[in-house]
């Protein structure tokens, strides 16, 4: 078996910021209309610090206005809610973010319930859950949404696939499923009460793994040709105690099946943020009555 296609995350994200750097351009000359971002991050958990400032580098990148608003971590929920009232208010804020996750004191749920569902650039909010089990229009969650993108780009056509998604999560699986069923594939949700996972990932066209652990799906795990998407983000400890960031698939065993996979880092990560700005320019059409462009896919 020779090697698999490398799916280069990166490059293609790099050119959905392009495409959507022009819409933005012409958004401003035709309409006078900015797309504005506002992130919230509350505390000072590192990782996520590296997000919300990759996010905000880029979206200014795009032409785009980036509201940032770091909280201190004892934030009342009152406060955050108080903030979100306010962006919800604001016209020109387009999109809003608060990074998950939040404090231990703070309610989840509660924070999502709260964002304008017509700003949920996210796709969290059940009102755009529902929208997307239903088929109604509203914001599809970032990670998901692009790796539909590469999954296209990669396969054409994906009706009549066999889809296995591995993982169950309210942002990556659950919505990964709804997105691959609209695509009319025979979709199947493995979680770790899966018997045989093994036996249910080998029977897949397509391999979507969310699963959030090290390394987890093995070569010999996959089938010889599939398409292996794998979203997982771990920092593991490398040589001399270098943190280094692995996905959720062996990389150097399902590189050797596949017929095309995705590396970590340089694959979904990237897909997220694009999609992110996506989702805000597609916010800021919505509102100002402008023809939604339709990016990331080429048919
Ligand atoms: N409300 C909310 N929305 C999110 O979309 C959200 C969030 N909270 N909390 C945290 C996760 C994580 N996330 C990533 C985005 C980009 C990369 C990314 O660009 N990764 C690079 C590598 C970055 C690195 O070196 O650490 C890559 O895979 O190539 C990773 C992870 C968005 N998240
Ligand atoms: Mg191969």
């Amino acid at each position: 078996m020779s090697d698999a296609k490398i799916i280069d995350g990166k490059a293609f994200a790099a050119k959905l910021r392009e495409d959507i750097t022009s819409e933005v351009t012409k958004l401003k000359a035709d309409h006078g209309v900015t797309p504005g971002l506002a992130v919230i991050l509350v505390g000072e958990d590192p990782a996520s610090q590296v997000y919300v400032r990759n996010k905000g580098k880029q979206t200014l990148e795009c032409g785009m206005n980036s509201y940032e608003h770091k909280l201190s971590p004892d934030t009342p929920q009152a406060d955050l809610l108080a903030l979100i009232a306010k962006l919800n208010a604001d016209p020109n804020v387009h999109g809003i973010l608060c990074q998950l996750p939040v404090p231990d004191h703070i309610d989840e749920q509660a924070i999502l319930a709260a964002i304008d569902p017509a700003k949920d650039v996210d796709g969290f909010h059940v009102v755009n859950a529902g929208a997307l089990a239903t088929g109604g229009e509203g914001f599809a969650p970032c990670t998901p949404y692009g790796c539909l993108m590469l999954l296209k780009d990669t396969l054409g056509d994906l009706s009549g696939k066999r889809a296995v998604v591995v993982g169950r999560s309210n942002i990556v699986g659950k919505p990964m499923a709804q997105l691959l069923l609209k695509e009319s594939c025979t979709v199947t949700i493995a979680h770790s009460r899966t018997r045989d996972l093994p036996d249910e990932v080998r029977r897949a066209d397509i391999v979507i793994a969310a699963v959030g652990r090290p390394n987890m799906i093995k070569g010999d795990w996959i089938a010889p040709g599939a398409t292996v998407i794998d979203v997982g983000i771990n920092r593991i400890e490398g040589d001399a105690g270098k943190m280094k960031l692995v996905g959720d698939v062996e990389f150097a065993t399902a590189s050797k099946v596949a017929g095309a996979i995705t590396p970590v880092p340089g694959g979904v990560g990237p897909m997220t943020i694009a999609c992110l700005l996506n989702n805000t320019l597609i916010s800021a059409c919505r509102a100002n009555g402008v023809a939604v462009p339709k990016l990331g896919f080429d048919g």
